[in-house]
């Protein structure tokens, strides 16, 4: 934390490597969880033309996810290491790593509640994803801080790298995360383990997104001072209210440097209507929420995933595929946008920045 001087980079600082989870359970994923597997694997063999990635894998799918991926004829190495897991998001469950600017790296490892505990939770028991921060950083041999008791997922925060965070009062104020906490000490959490100085609070993230909004889905930052955040022009759409409301308070705003935030649009793709027959082959189980088919899915440009001179951007076969590839690549030209199909992803509630987690290098 700030005491020890260790703050979160931004996700553009260099990587050492990244972090994802093998997804498995039958009650999230359709057919037998095998065409997450399959988009899983799309995304890190994608990645892996650019750095290192670490796949965490129960030991019941060891053996498979080995087959599929130790033989990737990748730029960089594909690593498959035994955790145990109850899904496979590892921007909320792997730990958030900070540096020194020493050649010093640790991990926060946040208290984990399968986005609101018994109070909207995603699955239980989510005691398997609440060790995974503290088995990465075991396998990494790094330092590690945990936060009993305070709740936090990777991807309800965004930081510049330069004193200010990104985040949503829908999440982070929900009562299923930390109802014994006020807004201040919530930020107080904040400030002493990323070592950030200015909070900028989006009231809202994206409709019917299952995390309460997390910000990885709603906006995100360029660079320090610039913002970009999920658009539509279309003011009967629910999204509307809530980007319109984001843009008039980020342009309102300053960050932690007292700059003036000056925000991109990034349109969201036409909504999503999750199939019945997708869902059909899910199962049912009493571990995890029903997957409601015809319900509408958080599909967003904005969950795209940046490694090093890369962004790995989801697509969803809509026109706008093409208009957020082009703006991104604009916006971040010196990574290489490279895009893979994301639905099989978002059924699962989520999608690439939800299933990476960075690890910089020191
Ligand atoms: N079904 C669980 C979905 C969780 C999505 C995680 C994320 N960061 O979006």
């Amino acid at each position: 934390p700030k005491q020890d001087g260790f703050s979160m980079p931004p996700e553009w600082a260099p990587h050492k490597q990244t972090w994802m989870i093998w997804p498995e359970r039958t009650d999230s994923w359709r057919l037998g969880a095998k065409p997450a597997q399959a988009a899983f694997v799309t995304v890190i063999k994608a990645i892996a033309g650019f750095e290192p990635v670490s796949v965490g894998v129960s030991a019941a799918q060891y053996a498979n996810a080995y087959a599929q991926l130790s033989t990737a004829e990748t730029k960089f190495p594909i690593r498959v290491v035994e955790i145990s897991n109850n899904d496979a998001w590892c921007r909320d469950t792997g730990p958030t790593f900070v540096t020194n600017g020493k050649g010093e790296v640790r991990g926060v490892d946040w208290t984990f509640n399968a986005w609101g505990g018994l109070n909207g939770g995603l699955y239980f028991p989510w005691d398997r994803d609440d060790q995974v921060a503290s088995k990465i950083l075991g396998i990494e041999q790094l330092p590690r801080y945990r936060t009993e008791g305070f709740v936090l997922e990777g991807g309800a925060i965004h930081v510049d790298g330069e004193g200010t965070l990104l985040t949503t009062a829908e999440c982070l104020l929900n009562t299923n995360r930390n109802p014994h906490l006020s807004r201040e000490e919530i930020e107080a959490m904040l400030r002493e383990h990323l070592a950030i100085e200015k909070v900028l609070w989006l009231e809202d993230g994206i409709f019917n997104d299952e995390t309460d909004g997390h910000v990885d889905n709603m906006a995100c930052f360029v660079k320090p001072g610039e913002v970009l955040l999920a658009w539509t022009d279309d003011e009967s759409d629910p999204q509307y209210a809530r980007s319109k409301a984001a843009l008039d308070y980020l342009e309102a705003s300053t960050d932690a440097k007292g700059r003036k935030i000056k925000v991109h649009k990034l349109p969201v793709p036409a909504p999503i209507i999750a199939k019945a027959e997708e869902y059909a082959s899910v199962d049912q189980s009493m571990a995890a929420i029903p997957r409601e088919a015809n319900a509408r899915l958080a599909g967003s440009y904005i969950n795209f995933y940046l490694c090093n001179g890369g962004l790995i951007l989801p697509t969803f076969d809509d026109p706008n595929d093409k208009v957020a590839a082009e703006v991104l690549q604009q916006l971040f030209p010196e990574h290489q946008v490279v895009t893979v199909p994301g639905r099989e992803i978002l059924l699962g509630g989520g999608n690439i920045h939800c299933i990476t987690q960075q690890q910089p290098l020191a």
